[in-house]
């Protein structure tokens, strides 16, 4: 199974009755290993969670906090680019020239990158005056 049929999968089971926009992420760790998320909604709505959010909190809650891989999918007419939020979880983990796809249910497809996806990105060399 590829990356990308995980995350095909795993959007089945999105929880997304007021968007009614289904998301599948999945990312794969450095053991090779991969990690399913789903967006899951709220009735309070800014309680809500990303399907990257949910892949890399299963991940990370499974031992691995390095990812090599990411793929997201979802039913629009181009592959959705993740949040602001998803962008910076996903840099945490990942490298600037992590592979990034993303995808439609129709079957188009983005290839990118982490650090095309957030450049300039806030990490701990920012905070070195902190004592
Ligand atoms: O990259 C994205 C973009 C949006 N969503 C979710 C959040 C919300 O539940 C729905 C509509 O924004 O899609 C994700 O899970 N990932
Ligand atoms: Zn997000």
């Amino acid at each position: 199974m590829t990356l990308l049929d995980a995350a095909r999968d795993v959007r089945e089971r999105a929880y997304a009755p007021y968007s009614r926009f289904k998301v599948g992420a999945a990312v794969r760790g450095v053991s090779g290993q991969i990690y399913r998320g789903c967006n899951v909604e709220n009735v309070a709505y800014p309680e809500g969670t990303c399907a990257e959010a949910g892949a890399i909190a299963l991940m990370v809650a499974s031992g691995e906090t390095e990812l090599i891989e990411v793929a997201v999918i979802a039913d629009s007419p181009s592959p959705i680019p993740p949040c602001g939020g998803c962008r910076q979880k996903l840099a945490e983990f990942g490298k600037p020239d992590t592979p990034v796809l993303l995808a439609t249910t129709s079957g188009r497809t983005l290839a990118t990158t982490i650090g095309e996806l957030l450049p300039g990105r806030f990490d701990m060399s920012h905070m070195s005056g902190i004592e």
